[in-house]
């Protein structure tokens, strides 16, 4: 049996960090945001008793890979000679904030839930997801949603769904590093989901990722001559909502050189609910 299945990006519409645990991660205060666009997988399932991925990019199909990684999580739970040929079709830009690779994670441990008939619940799936990375639980609930702890607690948050240009320049940055870097500003103070919805947002990592990363600081300061703008996660995308396609779409066109770019709907639920809903539906 095949399937396909979308792996959308998120935003992080604030990031407030308001503490440091013990074990080095941090505590935070975030609002993700669902969008309608990300990578796509295809999983076909087979008896090898092995997981095989491909895709254009051979960077892509090593064992450090978050989808070979979530499938070997799920092995132990499934029959003996269990195995998948995964194929991704990479869009999402890399290590830009946008949890493309905790989304193809996630997609992953549900698709092969499914396939393997492991019959997991989504809070289990979640819960194995967290030991990948703390962007990934979000992305198996699949809600737009507010997160606390590292990310691992969620709440969904039903919103306007609003048109974002996200720009990606071409720098990459390092989640733990902006993480470990000692001015990385990690006391604001958590308050209650009503007074965050009522108060201005703002990225905590967003000042250090602007001084680490002058592009950054050029790519907000381009931004914003057309909407209000932020940076999402630890950097490097960035982003703006418009109050239509083509307002963003006249934005994109003057993208300035070795930047990426697209537009993007948000959603308060992800895509791959329905599309899972939909292999229900013709089984
Ligand atoms: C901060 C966010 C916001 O969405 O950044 P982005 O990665 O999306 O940019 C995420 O929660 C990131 O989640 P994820 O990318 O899954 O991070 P992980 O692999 O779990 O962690 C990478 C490293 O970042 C640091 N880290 C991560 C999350 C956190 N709450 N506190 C931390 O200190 C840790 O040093 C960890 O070793
Ligand atoms: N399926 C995957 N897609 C993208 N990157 C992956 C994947 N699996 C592992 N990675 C590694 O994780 C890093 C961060 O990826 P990504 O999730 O795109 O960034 P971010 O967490 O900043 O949004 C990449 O640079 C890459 O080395």
């Amino acid at each position: 049996m095949m399937l396909s299945l979308p792996a959308v990006a998120k935003l992080n519409l604030f990031l407030h960090i308001t503490g440091r645990r013990a074990d080095g991660y941090h505590n935070l205060q975030t609002l993700f945001q669902m969008l309608d666009v990300g990578d796509r997988l295809h999983f076909t399932a087979n008896d090898s008793n092995s997981i095989t991925l491909a895709c254009e990019d051979p960077t892509l199909t090593g064992k450090d890979n978050l989808i070979y990684k979530a499938a070997m999580l799920l092995k132990p739970y499934a029959a003996t000679n269990a195995g998948c040929h995964i194929v991704l079709e990479k869009n999402l830009p890399m290590g830009g904030g946008l949890g493309g690779g905790s989304s193809d994670a996630a997609t992953t441990l549900h698709a092969l839930n499914k396939l393997w008939q492991l019959k997991l619940t989504t809070a289990q799936l979640a819960a194995i997801g967290l030991t990948l990375g703390a962007d990934v639980p979000v992305f198996v609930h699949g809600n737009t949603a507010f997160a606390e702890g590292v990310g691992e607690h969620l709440q969904p948050v039903t919103l306007p769904e609003k048109i974002y240009l996200v720009v990606t320049p071409a720098c990459h940055i390092s989640t733990a590093d902006i993480f470990r870097h000692p001015a990385l500003k990690r006391d604001t103070p958590a308050i209650t989901l009503t007074q965050l919805l009522q108060s201005e947002w703002h990225n905590d990592c967003q000042p250090l990722v602007e001084q680490l990363y002058p592009i950054v600081a050029i790519t907000l300061q381009w931004l914003v001559e057309y909407a209000p703008c932020r940076m999402t996660g630890t950097g490097a995308s960035v982003f703006a909502e418009f109050p239509d396609t083509a307002s963003a779409q006249h934005a994109l066109a003057q993208l300035p050189a070795n930047c990426r770019g697209f537009i993007a709907r948000g959603v308060n639920q992800s895509p791959l609910w329905a599309a899972l809903a939909d292999t229900d539906d013709n089984s």
